[in-house]
């Protein structure tokens, strides 16, 4: 087939990859009927090879009816590559930022800065203050809250360690005999023989990051304090203050008896704690033996809500929405665990990381953005009641993120396979129906795929455990050739990683680029997916290699018996367990597929049992319950073996292109680089890319547009 040319892919990356992708977005209130939006965008340079951020501002008024009014963009586009966290302050008078800056000697400071509507007027160099390590700005653990009284500021940053010194260090030897007191007073505590002490951390895209510490900056005084009083071996982070700004709630992760990676697992052992500054007694608010995250209070301070689910089994899971009554203690668990959704009870369940900080409609109702089958969707939720309302659920865009709201403004973020990210305002109605809400853009999406055309299809699975369980697959056609039937097209099967995540109806980059190539995509929900309820989810484990795969072999079936796709011109692709999947795919149907893509695969579970961040994953997803003892029997390596990828090395004959994070905590690169050797060795056509100062994501610019470009001249080398 003549597929279009190097050139003409190079020209479609540029136009796709250009789609910005929202970071944050917020509202003020500056008027009486005018709020401002203020959002924060990523996007990718391929010229400077970075991701820059940059802040775009609109205005919105609201009419006499209390509807939107003017949606005004002033077009100020303002870079702002130093900014790692902003937060506006309860009266939306003043704006926190930290910011991070190389000094003349290159060396990294992280500044705490205020600013009002005219100027900056507090600047704290947190670095030299010398308090803590590193402040964080991450998912997991980050945060940066105002106190009440706007007079305080609350972060996370790493805990201070004594300084490590050698025995054999000369300036640590003499003077000290004459005056050990003063001396000692004179420095921060030493410790020697400790330099080389191993510091476990959170694993992948978390290095470095091992014990964060809540942190308070007073704003009068310049002065950082770690508070007294905190649960040792918790690693904090996602800190509040109490309503009265007595106290801090956080989440607490524990520490011991190690750490297993962090993100991408809501599996981790943790808990809510209530430190009280002033008793400095710390006590846990939600029940032990589970994972927990995501505190907020209601607007009345009344009530506590945060997200709870199973510290053991799969990383991801249905959640549990919680509230604590914060005078009474009474806990209540308001949204429960779905297994299966109905017809007649539709909502799959919470699959909710966290919270936004302003997600409170009003004392009952609160607005999250959640997994909804294949779309991700914004409910509300009366959690009082615990009744579930979808807000969005459009034919338009499949994928809806909450990110504010202001008495019954919202703000969102929506887009689809072929449109990209589009902010979106619009009035929660007083009365009726809230889920009618008449939806305003602020701005048109950057990118429309108009020659692409996407749909979901429902699967059942043939007979087997599990097969009640139903799964889906997002499918994407060139317009083109749509309706017609003389012209057959090669098709690429998607598998996502996880295995427990899900590819949404949102803007998905690489499948929208391969279909304005001329591919269809198939874009696999197999069982196991989030969004589907539990069981969906608890069906995998203990049967990957063989439920997955069958689930991806059903749809990459049931996109050839529509009739568009020539069924001798077939690749697979996945990253991580995607790759897992897809390596998978060419061992089972070695004349099924006739090429294969796959980043950071995982090819053998029972290698990757003691390496990587996440070993109990392995255990998890091929039958066992993890422990953290880990005293695996034969019997179980072969289990995880058989389960595995390499256990079908000998059938493969599909053509097989690599492409490998060097700095892979998740899936270490020897996973990729043995199945790329075990393939050279039996004469299997295959191409390894290793990519320097990548992770498990491989999202750097540079090395992302080259994977892509690879990618394209792989599969059409071999279709
Ligand atoms: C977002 S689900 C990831 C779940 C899992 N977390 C811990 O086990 C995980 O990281 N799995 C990897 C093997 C994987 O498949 N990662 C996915 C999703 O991040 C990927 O595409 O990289």
């Amino acid at each position: 087939m003549d597929f279009p040319s190097v050139e003409r892919a190079v020209k479609v990356y540029r136009e796709c990859a250009s789609a910005p992708s929202l970071s944050s977005a917020s509202l003020q209130k500056t008027g009486d009927s005018v709020f401002s939006v203020h959002s924060t965008w990523s996007q990718r340079d391929l010229e400077r090879e970075c991701n820059i951020k940059y802040r775009q501002t609109h205005i919105v008024t609201l009419d006499s009816n209390g509807q939107i009014g003017d949606v005004i963009d002033p077009g100020t586009n303002t870079e702002l590559n130093s900014e790692q966290l902003v937060r506006w302050s309860p009266s939306g008078k003043l704006k926190a930022v930290l910011r991070k800056i190389k000094d003349k000697k290159g060396d990294e400071k992280q500044y705490l800065e205020v600013w009002n509507n005219i100027a900056k007027i507090h600047n704290i160099n947190l670095t030299a203050l010398d308090k803590h390590g590193k402040v964080y700005e991450d998912g997991e653990f980050g945060c940066l809250e105002w106190s009440s009284c706007e007079s305080q500021l609350l972060y996370v940053a790493e805990k201070k360690q004594p300084k490590a010194v050698s025995y054999f260090d000369k300036s640590k030897e003499g003077g000290s005999e004459e005056n050990p007191e003063t001396d000692a007073k004179k420095k921060d505590p030493e410790v020697k023989g400790d330099q080389f002490v191993h510091r476990q951390d959170w694993g992948e895209l978390l290095v470095g990051k091992h014990s964060p510490v809540p942190c308070i900056l007073n704003l009068q005084t310049g002065q950082v304090t770690i508070p007294e009083g905190l649960p040792n071996d918790v690693s904090v982070g996602q800190a509040i203050w109490t309503p009265d700004d007595s106290g801090i709630v956080f989440t607490g992760w524990e520490n011991e008896p190690y750490r297993l990676g962090l993100i991408y697992c809501r599996n981790r052992r943790s808990a809510i704690y209530h430190l009280d500054l002033s008793s400095q007694t710390c006590n846990t608010i939600s029940i032990t033996g589970q994972s927990v995250r995501s505190p907020v209070f209601s607007p009345d301070a009344s009530k506590l809500i945060y997200i709870q689910n199973s510290c053991h089994g799969p990383h991801m899971q249905c959640a549990q929405l919680i509230v604590y009554h914060w005078e009474s203690k009474e806990t209540k668990v308001t949204v429960d665990i779905v297994q299966r959704p109905t017809e007649g009870r539709p909502f799959p369940g919470l699959y909710v990381g966290r919270f936004e900080q302003q997600c409170w409609l009003d004392n009952e109702t609160i607005l999250v953005s959640t997994a909804w089958r294949s779309s991700q969707t914004i409910i509300a939720i009366n959690i009082c009641t615990g009744e579930v309302t979808r807000l969005t659920n459009g034919p338009d865009f499949g994928s809806w993120m909450f990110c504010d709201i202001k008495q019954r403004l919202i703000l969102a973020c929506r887009s689809s396979p072929t449109r990209s990210a589009q902010l979106v305002v619009g009035v929660i109605p007083q009365e009726g129906d809230i889920s009618c809400i008449n939806w305003k853009p602020l701005h048109e999406s950057s990118v429309i795929l108009s020659d692409v055309i996407w749909s979901v299809i429902t699967l059942k699975p043939k007979t087997e455990q599990g097969s009640d369980i139903d799964f889906e697959t997002i499918i994407l056609k060139p317009k083109a050739n749509s309706g017609s039937q003389e012209k057959k097209l090669p098709l690429i099967v998607w598998a996502h990683g996880g295995p427990h995540s899900v590819f949404s109806t949102g803007y998905l980059l690489l499948p929208g680029l391969f279909c304005q190539l001329g591919f269809v995509i198939a874009c696999v929900n197999y069982r196991g997916s989030i969004g589907f309820g539990q069981a969906s989810i608890d069906s995998l484990p203990g049967f990957v290699g063989t439920h997955d795969v069958k689930d991806v072999q059903a749809a990459a079936e049931a996109v050839i018996e529509q009739g568009l796709v020539d069924r001798e011109r077939v690749a697979v692709s996945g990253g991580s367990h995607g790759g897992f999947l897809s390596t998978h795919m060419i061992g089972q149907y070695p004349d099924f597929y006739k090429a294969c893509i796959t980043r950071n695969p995982v090819t053998n579970l029972a290698d990757k049992l003691f390496c990587g961040d996440i070993p109990d994953l392995t255990m998890t997803e091929a039958g066992m319950d993890f422990d953290f003892k880990i005293a695996p029997s034969a019997e179980m390596y072969a289990k995880m073996f058989n389960c595995s990828p390499m256990a079908h090395i000998d059938k493969v004959r599909a053509p097989t292109l690599l492409m490998l994070g060097s700095d892979d905590l998740r899936v270490p690169p020897q996973q990729g680089i043995r199945y790329h050797e075990m393939l050279k060795a039996r004469g299997v056509k295959t191409r390894l890319l290793m990519y320097p100062d990548n992770s498990h994501p491989i999202n750097k610019v540079d090395a992302e547009a080259d994977c892509f470009m690879n990618m394209y001249t792989w599969i059409t080398e071999h279709l």
